[in-house]
């Protein structure tokens, strides 16, 4: 497997992969450069969202397909947004500013800042696959008390590593791959395709 649709429309997700898949000379290509629409994400579920997606893309490519259903979970909030991530503040359109504002404005007072992104891989080899490669990665932080940093994107600059001392937004993409939960979850991933 030499070629690969990436099914997602997240720019910062599309970075984080290319920087991840390029150095193992995997090609490459977005659901959006073959004309592919975003698959629905109805279910409750990280895994049944990304298996969704990722059998759309290879559905309608006909390519092997890989997807990533992600968020971040607030253990004040009882895990939310988690699954409703991207959408915590509306889809029409969706919006990291306005997510990130709500997110704020949800633990103004909350003293216990307590969250963890959680992301899941799935890879299809064609559409009806009944074996899919998954795999999942955890990074736990903070949620701090204002946005900082340029770096990242969604809520990058408002989770806090008290180990680092960082936002994650502040992290270069090698810092962040080494430690975050897409990059544990591809590393796991790689190592059953036997890639790396
Ligand atoms: O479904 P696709 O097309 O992949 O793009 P999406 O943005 O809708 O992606 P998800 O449905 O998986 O929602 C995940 C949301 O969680 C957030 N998120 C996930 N991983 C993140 C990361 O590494 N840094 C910052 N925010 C992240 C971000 O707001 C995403 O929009
Ligand atoms: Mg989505």
């Amino acid at each position: 497997m030499n070629k690969l649709v990436i099914a997602s429309n997240n720019a910062g997700k599309l970075r984080e992969f290319s920087h991840m898949l390029q150095p193992l000379g995997i090609e490459v290509v977005t659901q959006s450069q073959l004309g592919i629409t975003e698959a629905e994400e109805p279910h409750v579920t990280f895994i049944e969202n990304a298996l969704a997606k990722a059998r759309h893309a290879s559905r309608l490519s006909g390519l092997p397909a890989l997807a990533d259903d992600s968020g971040i979970c607030v253990e004040a909030l009882g895990g939310a947004p988690g699954v409703y991530s991207a959408r915590y503040a509306g889809d029409n359109p969706k919006s990291d500013g306005r997510n990130n504002e709500k997110l704020l404005r949800d633990m103004q007072g909350v003293t216990d800042r307590r969250a963890h992104y959680y992301c899941v891989l799935v890879l299809v080899r064609h559409a009806d696959d009944p074996q899919p490669v998954i795999a999942e990665g955890e990074w736990h932080g903070e949620i701090a008390h204002e946005e900082r940093g340029e770096g990242g994107f969604g809520y990058d600059p408002m989770f806090w590593l008290p180990q680092l001392n960082k936002m994650s937004s502040e992290l270069t993409h090698e810092e962040k791959h080494a430690i975050s939960h897409r990059g544990q979850a591809m590393k796991v991933l790689l190592q059953h395709l036997k890639v790396a």
